[in-house]
């Protein structure tokens, strides 16, 4: 698959729709995520977030509309170019999605060994990717053995573990308590400000993305520090969907001073 040039946009939905049993789910959606951009999506439970990341990876296909990724269109894509593309791809799935039956290293190494990466580099990838997640010591455990923080931990090495060029966070803090989901929300930032990949996420906490928008991480201190008052982080923009429709697509700034009256409520 050819790569993309710097100026095209790494995911673009144009006119996207889909529907289940007749009934619509996602009605005429566009729009782009530019290279090294973090694109949060809120909205509602039931709007359709999770069925347009679907889309973004080729686990759905829409009934109307098409869905580039890296400036290709999934659906003129043949089997092996969209497993290809999905290589490329780094996905954090929301309930983690380990395998019971494999420990750590075996879960975090599995995209290599797919793709038959030497014994001895499987091993280094995986400790270089646990160090990031700071959970080299779990690397024997088992996943039931884990907590719903260390589990979320363990996928995002997973995801991280092959250099993505694009990174899918489908509610990496669902269910977890607001603690233990500030420390994965520092693990992203982290992820972005090291590597820059361009990435969606989306979120049921509105302050997880607005953490997002307001934090870099500090090398020095290897930890998640507030940027100056009034600054926001221009990679970061915002997608809301509702009822299966566009809302906003926009930067912080555009979205915490929207005057549209649904959007104040819902950010209120
Ligand atoms: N494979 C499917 N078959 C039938 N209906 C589906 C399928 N996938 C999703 N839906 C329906 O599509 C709608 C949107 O679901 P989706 O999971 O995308 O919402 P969401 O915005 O991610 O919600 P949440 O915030 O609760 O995760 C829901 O009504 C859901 O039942």
């Amino acid at each position: 698959m050819q790569a993309s040039s710097a100026n095209e946009p790494i995911v673009e939905f144009r006119g996207v729709s889909i529907a289940f049993d007749g009934v619509s789910v996602l009605r005429d959606v566009s729009f782009r995520v530019m290279h090294g951009e973090t694109r949060m999506i809120l909205g509602p439970a039931g709007g359709g977030k999770s069925v347009l990341m679907k889309l973004a990876n080729g686990l759905l296909m829409p009934d109307a509309g098409e869905v580039l990724i890296f400036g290709k269109s999934l659906s003129s894509m043949s089997k092996n170019e969209i497993y290809a593309m999905r290589a490329r791809v780094g996905m954090v799935f929301q309930e983690s999605a380990l395998f019971d039956s494999l420990n750590v290293e075996d879960n975090v190494a599995y995209r290599l060994e797919e793709e038959h990466v030497p014994f001895d580099e499987v091993h280094e990838r995986v400790v270089e990717a646990l160090r990031f997640v700071e959970l080299e010591k779990a690397i024997n455990k088992f996943p039931a053995e884990l907590s719903g923080g260390m589990r979320r931990r363990v996928s995002i090495a997973r995801a991280i573990i092959s250099k993505p060029d694009l990174i899918l966070y489908d509610s990496p803090t669902a269910g977890l308590d607001p603690i233990t989901s500030t420390t994965i929300i520092e693990l992203v930032v982290k992820q972005r400000d090291v590597s820059q990949t361009t990435s969606l996420l989306i979120t049921h906490r509105l302050q997880d993305a607005f953490t997002m928008a307001t934090h870099r991480y500090d090398v020095t201190s290897n930890d998640m520090v507030p940027l100056p008052a009034g600054e926001v982080d221009s990679s970061v923009r915002f997608l809301v969907l509702h009822e299966g429709s566009i809302l906003f697509d926009g930067t912080t700034l555009e979205l915490t001073h929207s005057t549209d009256p649904w959007l104040k409520a819902y950010l209120a």
